[in-house]
């Protein structure tokens, strides 16, 4: 089990983000996976082009890393339009928000990733533009302000959520088609890291992409990063992209078997060894590795969930029979603390 104090295995640098944007799927046939998404999108996009209008706004939700920045992307290329980028974290005020909505073009794509952090006030704009393309701007302050009606140019807004519990009713009842995103099974990932090998002009063996696959939590954005740690594994020792490249690079970056990595091994390391197993709240869970409760819930758990480790109760995380078999703890060995942090 880990004792925290691992090299994070995944940076995030300039060059990851370059080498992300670098082979990222540009139209719906190369986007890899998810084949009803795909499917429903290619729809309304064709249904929107053939009444030459804008298409339905459309929320994509789903865990980090699954693809949905990329499919903003391939919805403003494939339907023709430009895209504006912006997130939940940069409109903090109304006005933030009206700026963005002001200048945009006529048929833009506004893309709003993490949508469910932006401010409340600026929810409440968004409302009226995206049913009438229409804000409302206050004028001046105290009993003289005046509300002053504006048109806005017809857009679509693509949001993008891992947490798409926290967006209010009347926010989400506003898209027309909310994608949810799934993790990716092994063999979608074997076909994304084949196409990042082949972009990368990378001889990598199938053992080698079988394993990778297996070991990236469901998710395109760390199989390709882990296929770079292997490249840098096998270029350093002189091999080839091989097995024992793969097994030697994700050894190095801590990644286990299952793929989980540090965070993923520190939670389960509290719920185990601390707390039998559970339940314990998230809180407790979050205050107990030094990371914040957002980043347990939708980054950690879908996936710990997802491969049968833990499951969410009414009572608090509990740890499954086979969580103590991977991890190879005894129920019962305490000491244990109680969910009191
Ligand atoms: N279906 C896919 N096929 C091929 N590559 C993919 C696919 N989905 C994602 N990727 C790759 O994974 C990387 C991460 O994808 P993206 O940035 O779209 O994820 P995200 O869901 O927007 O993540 P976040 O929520 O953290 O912003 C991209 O660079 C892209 O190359």
């Amino acid at each position: 089990m880990t004792d925290g104090s691992s090299v994070q295995p995944l940076p995030e640098s300039e060059a990851e983000l370059a080498f992300e944007g670098a082979l990222r799927p540009a139209t719906l046939s190369e986007f890899v996976g998810q084949p009803k998404v795909r499917g429903q999108l290619e729809l309304l996009l064709r249904a929107a082009a053939i009444q030459n209008r804008t298409p339905d706004h459309i929320l994509l939700a789903g865990p980090p890393g699954l693809g949905k920045t990329t499919l903003a992307m391939i919805v403003a290329a494939e339907s023709g339009r430009p895209l504006r980028l912006s997130s939940g974290p940069a409109i903090q005020h109304a006005g933030d928000l009206a700026a963005v909505l002001s200048s945009l073009l006529p048929g833009e794509i506004l893309f709003i990733d993490e949508i469910h952090r932006m401010a409340r006030s600026a929810e409440e704009m968004l409302y009226l533009a995206m049913e009438d393309f229409r804000i409302d701007i206050m004028v001046g302050k105290g009993a003289g302000a005046t509300s002053v009606p504006l048109d806005l140019a017809p857009f679509t807004l693509v949001g993008a959520t891992t947490r798409s519990g926290l967006l209010p009713n009347p926010l989400r009842d506003r898209f027309g088609f909310t994608a949810h995103l799934e993790f990716y099974d092994a063999s979608d990932l074997e076909r994304v890291l084949a196409r990042a090998a082949l972009l990368l002009d990378l001889d990598i063996s199938s053992s080698a992409i079988a394993e990778i696959a297996g070991r990236c939590r469901g998710t395109p954005r760390i199989a390709n990063r882990l296929l770079r740690r292997v490249r840098d594994f096998a270029l350093v020792h002189g091999t080839g992209a091989d097995l024992e490249a793969v097994r030697g690079a994700l050894e190095l970056y801590d990644v286990d078997p299952l793929g989980l990595d540090r965070l993923d091994r520190a939670v389960m390391d509290i719920l185990l060894t601390r707390f039998d197993g559970g339940p314990v709240g998230l809180g407790t869970l979050a205050v107990s590795v030094g990371e914040e409760a957002e980043t347990i819930e939708s980054v950690v758990e879908p996936f710990l969930v997802r491969i049968g480790l833990l499951t969410r109760t009414p009572r608090g995380r509990v740890a499954t029979p086979s969580a103590f078999r991977h991890f190879g703890v005894e129920r019962g060995s305490g000491p244990f603390l109680t969910d009191d942090l």
